[in-house]
């Protein structure tokens, strides 16, 4: 599903590579953690697979795409396969949690019969029945998590990308947010989740990758979060 040969990240101006070398396989409905210090490369690896940013070398395979040889007009179809997840939950403050999942299949040209049905089913997926009419400043903050995990994944995305997901929320709340994120990947969709929460890596033995410097270091199945960074 997702395959890094031998990728090197070097951000203009910067003499150390973000991600060097990386090699790995995600396979298709995996639940992934990956974690390292702060600067080891956990969002540049995402942002890659999102081909927001282009390697500088190695070759980047995702959902049987050569990113490389991707042509830009072909881009959306690949984002529109892969859901994400931010620790900002990134939601539209002047829209309704059903407006905000809606949304995302407005824009892209899904019809208003079949938003009606598939909305209401990813919110009770997620755990908000009967909060369908609130505003994203009338939640909690695991409520709009929730919310932005729906939205992610209201399309079925093949891959579902989670950047710090529970940073912003607290440990109880946090199980929660996990619980749908486990619930999503039962579905079949792979999780590629960066993170500096060790409490739920710990939890959740689920296969972990760690970097530092760029590189990975650890690649350990049913792993734990490792040392405190
Ligand atoms: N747009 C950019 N321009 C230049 N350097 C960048 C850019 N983005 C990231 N870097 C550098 O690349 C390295 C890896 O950063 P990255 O954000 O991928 O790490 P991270 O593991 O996600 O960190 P954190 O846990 O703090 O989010 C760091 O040294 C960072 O300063």
């Amino acid at each position: 599903m997702i395959e890094f040969q031998n990728v090197t990240k070097i951000y203009p101006n910067q003499n150390r590579a973000a991600l060097e070398s990386v090699d790995m396989t995600i396979n298709k409905g995996e639940f992934v953690f990956l974690v390292g210090p702060s600067g080891s490369g956990k969002s540049s690896f995402l942002r890659l697979i999102l081909r927001e940013e282009r390697p500088n070398d190695g070759r980047i395979m995702v959902a049987g795409n050569d990113l490389a040889k991707l042509t830009n007009w072909k881009v959306p179809a690949l984002r529109r396969k892969i859901g994400c997840v931010f620790q900002d939950f990134r939601l539209l403050p002047s829209k309704t949690v059903e407006q905000n999942v809606a949304f995302a299949l407005e824009v892209i040209g899904k019809p208003r019969r079949f938003i009606k049905r598939v909305v209401p089913e990813v919110l009770d997926l997620v755990g908000l029945e009967g909060k369908h009419d609130r505003m994203p400043d009338e939640l909690s903050g695991g409520e709009q998590q929730r919310v932005a995990m729906a939205r992610a994944f209201v399309n079925r995305p093949m891959i579902l990308l989670a950047d710090e997901p529970t940073g912003n929320i607290d440990p109880a709340t946090s199980i929660g947010i996990m619980k749908v994120l486990d619930r999503i990947n039962r579905t079949g969709t792979t999780v590629v989740m960066a993170t500096h929460d060790a409490a739920i890596v710990d939890s959740m033995r689920k296969r972990v990758i760690e970097l530092e410097y760029g590189k990975v270091v650890r690649d350990q199945n049913r792993g734990v979060y490792g040392q405190n960074y």
